[in-house]
């Protein structure tokens, strides 16, 4: 895990930003339209998935499996993670290594349940979470996820649950993996989804959550939704 001045003087060095919670399932948009709304408000994003799948993709260079809970607290150990907050230049870093591309392969969609099932790694992961966005100077972040409105910011200002029909998501899914076979993509993305929400109810919204249903919205109609709602919650209208 990166050294923050957070982390290296228990208080955060700028104000605290606005947070801007957001869960979804997978395939809702969550990472796109945050990315987005982040540039358009001038906001850090921080995708959560990523230490999840940077983690799996360990576990998996480790010629281990997710699936087993002890190769994944093995993993933990030495797991030198660090993520940018900067929608305009979007990296992942597992030591020497960027794995930005690497860990959206479906080789670590297949394997990242089994470590985000792991209360330890949620544990561990949680706390970076708190500490990069107390860290980051920006006037407000956007954390999407599954459990960030619930868990990791249940007191954030603004909450979202983005939401789309099953069918949608796996269509906008497999239209991202040019070269997989849509039956075969639709078919990993609810699995995951069955696992993962084994977990976390990230199908539900809890109270005070918004719900943004893009189903019938394109993407730009999502962002606009995601901003009026920040901007509604912030006053900023
Ligand atoms: N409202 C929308 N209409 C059409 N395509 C969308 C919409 N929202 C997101 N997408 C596209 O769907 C795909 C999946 O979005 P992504 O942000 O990766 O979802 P998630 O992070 O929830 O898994 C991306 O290719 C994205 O550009
Ligand atoms: N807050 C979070 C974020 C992701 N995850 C896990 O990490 C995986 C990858 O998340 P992701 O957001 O990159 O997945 P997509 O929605 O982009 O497909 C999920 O399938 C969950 O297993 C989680 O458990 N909690």
């Amino acid at each position: 895990m990166p050294d923050t001045p957070f982390a290296e003087t228990g208080v955060p060095t700028t104000e605290a930003p606005v947070t801007v919670a957001i869960d979804g399932p997978a395939g809702s948009g969550k990472s796109s339209v945050s990315k987005q709304a982040a540039r358009v408000l001038g906001y850090g994003f921080l995708d959560t998935g990523a230490a999840y799948r940077a983690l799996a993709w360990r576990v998996l260079e480790q010629d281990r499996d997710t699936a087993d809970a002890d190769a994944v607290v093995a993993a933990l150990d030495g797991f030198d993670y660090a993520i940018s907050l900067d929608p305009d230049d979007h990296w992942v870093r597992v030591g020497d290594t960027f794995v930005t591309d690497q860990i959206r392969e479906p080789r670590v969609s297949a394997a990242v349940s089994g470590v985000a099932r792991v209360p330890a790694v949620r544990e561990r992961v949680n706390l970076l979470f708190r500490a990069l966005v107390a860290a980051s100077g920006a006037a407000g972040v956007i954390v999407e996820g599954r459990d960030i409105t619930t868990v990791v910011f249940p007191d954030a200002p603004v909450r979202i649950l983005l939401t789309a029909s099953p069918e949608v998501r796996a269509a906008r899914r497999s239209a991202e993996l040019t070269g997989e076979d849509a039956a075969a993509v639709a078919e990993a993305l609810h699995r995951r989804d069955a696992s993962d929400s084994q977990v976390v109810d990230f199908l539900t919204a809890a109270p005070g959550v918004v719900v943004v249903d893009s189903t019938d919205l394109d993407f730009d109609r999502t962002v606009d939704a995601v901003i009026d709602v920040v901007r509604t919650a912030t006053g900023e209208n």
